[in-house]
């Protein structure tokens, strides 16, 4: 097998022409930094602003081109706008740029040629209206796409997450679970998988398995530390892949583990998919709840439902005597919900049981489905999916086909 170098990449991109057919993208300085992991080649093409739509064939070409070099698995190519090979990350913060709509000039990525469809961040330019879900270019054979999402870390969004997604599962629907986590995926580990998925017919990938579950996670696909580096484009580039070249299958719900915080991740995920809606996580302490409102505001701002908060760590139960303490104000997350008006779908217990059973793989809902914390989870589930029909009523968009009994 050759070992695929910087070198043999540029050279080969050498043969892709300019926009206008002048010269090649490598000499127009036109290919950013290329990153290679495993075989798999990514990098971005930096391309005017006003003609990253019209290039997208350009885009296509350079990863044709590349896939077709000796040794390479694999390559994913994003337009990016504006912005010169080897700048420096962009400093203007994505949450900011939310209020600004997907039309602003700097920022226009065009996507991915799968992201087919060209909503969102093609929109034409003036103050253009976000796309609705039911506008967006769904996932064939995906009911519902819920995001998870937290205004911090370490509140206990992918323990969350994993529970939620296997108590749809236990409540009767087909369930998938997307960990866009990339700077630190945790779906491996909570669902005790490792080794790569392998692709189907040298396009689609197939999910990882297990409980149940389709996974996709970035972590089985690049190491992370080649992740910590990747630029906003390309973090968009990799969860649109992850959600449209996967072969998901038919499910009734795809649960997405968002990054923390209200970024680019977030930005790309309202704007290019039709979310169903947003479960927000925060704990009982005020400074969570602080960054919970930003994430709630942040969905609003693109127009995405927030189905609900959920309170996690919310009190804590005693393991010798099975008793309940409210040490942490519990509480406040159901009075937040009401304040601002989103359904509160539920307090989740600090518990021992919760936190060993994710660090061992073996989710609790999975390990102890007769136990307290899986009842819990499955509550809230069924909240969930509550919100979810009735914003899909609401939107008048088809309603999911499950109904619980
Ligand atoms: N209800 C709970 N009871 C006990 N431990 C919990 C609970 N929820 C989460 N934890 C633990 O808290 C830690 C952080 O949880 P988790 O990784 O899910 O948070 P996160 O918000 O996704 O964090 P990050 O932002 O780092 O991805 C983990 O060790 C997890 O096992």
């Amino acid at each position: 097998m050759v070992d695929v170098t910087r070198d043999i990449v540029l050279d080969a991109l050498k043969s892709v022409r300019g926009p206008d057919l002048e010269g090649n993208i490598v000499d127009l300085g036109m290919v950013s930094d290329v990153f290679i992991s495993d075989g798999k080649v990514y990098f971005s093409i930096t391309v005017p602003a006003d003609r990253a739509k019209e290039l997208d064939p350009l885009r296509a070409a350079a990863e044709r081109c590349v896939k077709d070099v000796p040794g390479v698995k694999g390559a994913m190519v994003a337009l990016t706008a504006d912005r010169k090979a080897g700048d420096a990350p962009r400093p203007a913060p994505p949450a900011a740029k939310a209020s600004a709509g997907p039309s602003h000039s700097s920022h226009a990525h065009a996507g991915h040629s799968h992201a087919g469809h060209s909503h969102g961040s093609s929109a034409p330019a003036g103050g253009a209206r976000q796309p609705t879900a039911a506008q967006k270019a769904g996932i064939p054979g995906v009911g519902a796409i819920i995001a998870v999402a937290s205004g911090k870390g370490g509140v206990g969004k992918s323990t969350t997450s994993v529970n939620l997604a296997l108590a749809l599962q236990a409540n009767g629907l087909k369930v998938g679970i997307l960990d866009a986590d990339i700077y630190g995926p945790s779906m491996p580990r909570l669902l005790g998988i490792s080794g790569r998925p392998q692709q189907i017919d040298g396009r689609l990938i197939r999910p990882m398995e297990n409980y149940g579950l389709k996974v996709m996670s970035m972590g089985f696909l690049v190491d992370e530390e080649v992740a910590m580096i990747w630029r906003g484009p390309m973090i968009q580039s990799a969860l649109l892949q992850m959600l449209r070249e996967v072969q998901w299958g038919d499910l009734d719900v795809l649960v997405v583990d968002m990054p923390p915080g209200t970024g680019d991740a977030q930005l790309t995920m309202a704007q290019q998919v039709p979310l169903a809606g947003a479960v927000i996580v925060s704990t009982p302490q005020d400074l969570a709840l602080i960054d919970a409102r930003k994430g709630l505001a942040m969905f609003r701002k693109v127009e995405v439902p927030v189905l609900g908060i959920v309170e996690n760590m919310s009190y804590f139960i005693a393991p010798d005597t099975g008793h309940r303490y409210d040490i942490f104000g519990h509480g406040g997350a159901q009075r937040e919900a009401e304040r601002i008006g989103v359904p509160f779908l539920g307090g989740v217990p600090l518990t021992m049981g919760i936190r060993e059973t994710s660090d061992a793989g073996t989710p609790v809902v999975v390990s102890d489905p007769e136990g307290e914390a899986a009842r819990i989870y499955r509550e809230v589930a069924a909240k969930v999916w509550e919100q979810v029909t009735a914003k899909a009523a609401d939107t008048g968009r088809a309603p999911p086909r499950i109904v619980f009994e």
